[in-house]
């Protein structure tokens, strides 16, 4: 049968386990060996359109023994990700990591593993996790894999339909892909951290809109973006979908935690700054959502 390790037993990695641990062998790797206790003697508490279940996975703490498996699902933060590339030792070179994070600072730390076989992950679903074994499926949508080195190797057999209402798909464009899940965070999430609005009043508030358009623009140039019609569409069409959401920035935000600013954000301003474009806008809300990070 085939082997998948989750590294992160957060939101996306227990909704992950609870969908593969029926089909798979799957080990969630955690950072604390509490988590890791409570999921192995009590298991994995899972919610959706409120109905509840209980699905049997194994988990241990994270260590270099996570290494073995076929595929290698890594569901920490972006900025969690330099520390557990750093723990990740003897991977053999058949086993496919993926990584899912949102922004694209991360592509930077994939150069030094130029042998192994990677693959991009988009998850357009909403998880929420409610403790360390609970995790509820908020917003059903689909993941999108891409293909960014080496092999897809057994990721095939997570494709087209085959894990049931958890639809999974395939394209050839890695960039494409995660450029597009950049802009819509680029824009979405800062302006609704700031604002501490949910995404429906981006497009409800006309006042708001005018603020979308103008850091769309922005982002737009920084990232030398084509296709710009499609891409505020997409926008537009998300921020309706899940009116009633906080982005995940808000919810970072209101938690007083760590937000992936830096990855989102910090992305665009890198490369607005090697195309000498003017990014006073994001630079404006960059600094904005990290003064809230640390003083609330
Ligand atoms: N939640 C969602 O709906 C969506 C999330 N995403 C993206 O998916 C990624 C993960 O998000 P999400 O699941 O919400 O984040 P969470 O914060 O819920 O989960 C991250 C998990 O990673 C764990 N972790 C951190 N460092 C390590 C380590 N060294 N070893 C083992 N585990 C570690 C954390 O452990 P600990 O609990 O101990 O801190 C935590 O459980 C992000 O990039 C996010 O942008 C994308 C789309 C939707
Ligand atoms: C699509 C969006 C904006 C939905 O809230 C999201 O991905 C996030 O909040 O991080």
């Amino acid at each position: 049968m085939m082997r998948i390790g989750i590294i992160g037993g957060g939101a996306i990695g227990l909704l992950l386990a609870a969908y593969l641990s029926p089909h798979f062998e799957v080990t969630v790797y955690t950072r604390r060996q509490g988590q890791a206790n409570r999921l192995n003697e009590q298991q994995l508490r899972f919610c959706k359109q409120g109905t509840e279940q209980r699905i049997h996975v194994r988990a241990a703490l994270f260590g270099e023994q996570a290494a073995q498996e076929d595929i290698l699902f890594i569901t920490v933060k972006q900025y969690d990700l330099s520390a557990v590339l750093s723990q990740l030792k003897n991977v053999p070179s058949t086993t496919t990591l993926l990584f899912l994070q949102n922004g694209m600072s991360h592509l930077r730390l994939l150069s030094q593993w130029k042998e192994q076989n990677i693959v991009l992950g988009v998850v357009e679903h909403g998880a929420l996790k409610h403790d360390d074994r609970t995790v509820e499926h908020t917003g059903m949508g689909k993941m999108t894999l891409s293909l960014f080195q080496g092999r897809l190797g057994q990721v095939e057999k997570l494709l087209d339909g085959k894990i049931p209402h958890f639809p999974i798909e395939y394209t050839d464009d890695w960039r494409t892909m995660v450029t597009n899940k950049l802009v819509v965070n680029a824009v979405i999430n800062p302006l609704t951290a700031i604002l501490r609005i949910q995404n429906g009043e981006l497009v409800r508030v006309p006042e708001y809109m005018e603020m979308m358009k103008q850091l769309f623009a922005e982002v737009c140039e920084s990232l030398a973006l084509s296709n710009r019609e499609s891409a505020w569409q997409r926008i537009v069409a998300i921020c309706e979908k899940t009116a009633a959401n906080c982005s995940s920035m808000l919810s970072d935000i209101k938690h007083r935690r760590k937000t992936e600013i830096e990855a989102i954000l910090g992305y665009v301003l890198e490369e607005g700054k090697k195309r000498g474009v003017a990014t006073s806008l994001c630079q404006f809300l960059f600094y904005a959502v990290k003064g809230m990070e640390k003083h609330g």
